[in-house]
């Protein structure tokens, strides 16, 4: 006998006559048919296993518990590796990121370091020889890194840290120091308890001067016994907000001595005589940090993709307040506010993503030209990845609360998954280049190009003008056209505020300081007409059948509409919108919020993400969502037994003390 499914019966109603095929856009957003069963295949692999599976929620765990049992786990996947269905370098991708591998891992992977940044540090920054070395090791597992770049004292400022690692030419090794408290090495992940290497970012000192940072192989631990090296002090930092089983540590170096053949010497060397042999660009050594700005934008995106699928599916199972005086209930998301909080964010995933994959490709070839020594697309690249990390990861996060308070009471709930997602999604704003220095990174790009009439592929719309009439057409190809004006117009105004602010008399950097607010408006512009144009061309050039076609335009003028509605003074101020433009444009919104609604679980149904991916009883796929919250509350160890033993120790006394 088959045993009969329950689907919440408004979920059912809702995935019935699906007007497009849901199969067709899980292809697309994988990147192919046969990569959907890739990634099938592979979550059957990972997810069958009753090892990985927790026995208590994580929140339950103490914080040296929940290290432990995700270590165990970590290194159970990694012993998968050897069997996986999916290529290693496809199952390692899938594991340390937002999709599977949160599913096992739900605050983090304790060796992510290792294959995020100190595999990429030692492609990126080690010679042939350095590579041969090391490399094997490393995927081996026979040594787990990190990358130890960030101190106490500074993480923006590369030039401002202060760990030292001076040449000394008698032995032909390097000294590190940590000269201050402010110099011990602050956050880099794994490095509290689990790496026992790290690429370190250190000032390089030889023949008496300081030629900037440079990255150093560094052993921390014995390989034996775990225990730290003489001269090496480590640690972990303590709780976060969230990442928790990632262990961030700190890091003190006295006098450790390293072979000079440990400075990852691919892009500039030093001698054995201690001279100095410069690289062809100063900026190469920051090269590890490139690749993580360019893989985080598909990272928050799909944690912002589990959000949306969560928080959508649970408003159409939601029954609230009365729409309809003397009706039944309506579903939440049949409120026209409630479309306005998820539908937004539903659609910005497919911009994000088709954004990111734009980068992905941009990274790959600017890496091989540059592996053939042509820097030419450098700027760019940096400039890009700025641009579209501090978009993504900024807007993804509010995006993100933005659901978690859509489910009312029950979003608040750690089971609901949002604090973990939010937690991961937020980091990122942080770390690998705090967001509004990024945004000053891009502005400086901006600028440089506007005012020099030169710069890569992404700005050449700062090079040449537009011609004919600048009259508003609301069209998605008039869109884009607009948020081009609004970019080379904010860019304009940066300019002429920093102009005014050479004339008042102020030195360049404090005219540049003064100029900040505007000059970060400029950046977010650029970056938002990246995504706009990313989405608008994929759709126009990708084969679809008309019923996908039909729903992903709707979502990509639902969300290009929706940036202008929410910045319209720019639009005002610099695309010639009028009143009765923007009065067009909200209707249009409005009746876009409307004819997506009944297709929004069909939308994100086919994400295809797992319930044990979405891990959260709000966002499950057959809505069983109240069984569900009452089942995670029976897990809370204070409900396994009527009464708790406090309170016969504090209560009770309380209670009968006459107060
Ligand atoms: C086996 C393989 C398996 C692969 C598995 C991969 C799996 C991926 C999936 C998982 C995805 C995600 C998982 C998430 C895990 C998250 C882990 C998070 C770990 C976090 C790590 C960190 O945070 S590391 C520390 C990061 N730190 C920073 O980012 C510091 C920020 N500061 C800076 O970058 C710089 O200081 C700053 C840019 C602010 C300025 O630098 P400065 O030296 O002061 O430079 P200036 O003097 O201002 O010069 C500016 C000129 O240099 C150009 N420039 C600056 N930076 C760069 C660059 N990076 N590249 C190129 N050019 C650069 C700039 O444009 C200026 O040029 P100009 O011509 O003079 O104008
Ligand atoms: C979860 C997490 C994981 C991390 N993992 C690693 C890791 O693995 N390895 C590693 O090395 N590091 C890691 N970091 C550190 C991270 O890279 C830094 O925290 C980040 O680069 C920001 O640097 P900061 O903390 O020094 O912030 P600060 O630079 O001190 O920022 C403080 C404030 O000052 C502002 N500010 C700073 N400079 C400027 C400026 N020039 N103009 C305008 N405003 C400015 C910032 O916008 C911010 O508002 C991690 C951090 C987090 C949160």
């Amino acid at each position: 006998m088959t045993k009969e499914i329950y689907e919440n019966p408004d979920l059912k109603k809702e995935r019935q006559n699906c007007p497009f095929n849901k199969e067709e856009i899980t292809n697309f957003l994988d990147g192919g048919k046969e990569k959907t069963t890739e990634r099938r295949q592979l979550e059957t692999y990972i997810l069958s296993d009753e090892q990985l599976k927790d026995a208590v929620p994580m929140e339950y765990l103490s914080h040296a518990d929940k290290y432990a049992e995700e270590l165990r786990k970590s290194c159970l996947l990694m012993h998968k590796l050897a069997d996986s269905p999916a290529g290693q370098v496809q199952t390692l991708r899938a594991l340390m990121g937002a999709g599977l591998g949160s599913a096992i891992l739900k605050e983090g992977n304790p060796i992510a370091l290792h294959y995020v940044m100190f595999i990429p540090a030692l492609m990126g920054q080690g010679t042939v020889e350095q590579q041969a070395k090391w490399l094997e090791k490393a995927y081996n597992l026979n040594i787990i890194g990190t990358y130890a770049q960030t101190e106490l004292g500074h993480g923006t400022f590369l030039r401002g840290l202060e760990t030292k690692a001076t040449y000394d030419p008698v032995t032909k090794e390097f000294v590190l120091e940590s000269p201050s408290l402010t110099a011990y090495k602050w956050w880099p992940g794994s490095l509290g308890k689990t790496a026992n290497y790290a690429v370190v970012m250190a000032q390089l000192y030889t023949k008496g001067k300081c030629e900037g940072i440079h990255p150093f192989m560094v052993q921390l631990r014995d390989e034996e016994t775990h225990e730290p090296l003489p001269g090496i002090l480590v640690g972990e930092i303590g709780p976060k907000l969230g990442m928790n089983t990632n262990d961030n540590g700190y890091l003190g170096f006295d006098k450790v001595r390293i072979p000079r053949e440990q400075l990852l010497m691919k892009h500039s060397q030093v001698l054995e005589d201690g001279t100095y042999v410069k690289p062809t660009n100063s900026k190469l050594s920051y090269g590890t940090m490139v690749f993580v700005r360019v893989v985080v934008c598909q990272d928050v995106t799909v944690n912002l993709r589990k959000a949306v699928t969560i928080a959508t599916r649970y408003s159409c199972v939601r029954r609230q307040s009365e729409l309809k005086p003397g009706d039944r209930e309506p579903q939440v998301m049949d409120y026209q506010a409630q479309q306005h909080k998820l539908l937004p964010p539903l659609a910005a995933t497919f911009g994000f993503q088709l954004a990111a994959d734009h980068l992905w490709n941009l990274y790959n070839t600017a890496n091989n030209s540059m592996e053939q020594g042509d820097m030419e697309l450098l700027p760019d690249l940096h400039g890009l990845s700025c641009a579209l990390k501090a978009l993504c990861s900024s807007e993804a996060a509010n995006f993100v609360e933005t659901c978690r308070q859509s489910c009312g009471g029950h979003g608040y709930m750690s089971c609901s998954n949002f604090p973990r997602i939010y937690g991961q999604v937020t980091a990122a704003i942080t770390y690998e280049g705090e967001n509004t220095v990024l945004w000053l990174q891009v502005a400086r790009y901006l600028v440089k190009t506007r005012k020099e009439k030169s710069g890569g592929l992404s700005v050449k719309y700062l090079i040449d003008e537009e011609k004919g009439p600048r009259t508003v057409d609301t069209t998605p190809e008039g869109i884009v056209k607009l948020y081009r004006r609004v970019a080379v117009g904010l860019v304009d105004i940066a300019i002429a505020e920093l102009e005014n602010n050479s004339r008042k008399g102020y030195a360049p950097h404090d005219a540049w300081n003064h100029a900040a607010v505007h000059l970060i408006k400029a950046a977010q512009a650029h970056a938002r007409l990246f995504v706009v144009e990313s989405f608008v061309d994929s759709l126009k050039g990708s084969r679809l059948s008309a019923p996908v076609r039909a729903i992903l335009s709707q979502l990509c003028e639902l969300f290009i509409i929706y940036w202008i509605l929410d910045r319209s003074g720019d639009f005002f101020l610099c695309a010639n919108l009028k009143k009765e433009d923007l009065l067009q444009l909200n209707s249009k919104y409005v009746q876009l919020l409307a004819a997506i609604r009944p297709q929004a679980v069909n939308i994100v149904d086919s994400f295809d993400l797992r319930d044990e991916i979405l891990g959260s009883p709000l966002g499950c796929w057959d809505g069983n969502v109240y069984q569900r919250l009452f089942d995670e509350a029976a897990k809370s160890p204070l409900n396994q037994k009527n009464v708790h033993e406090s309170f016969h120790k504090y209560l009770k006394p309380l209670l009968k003390s006459n107060l």
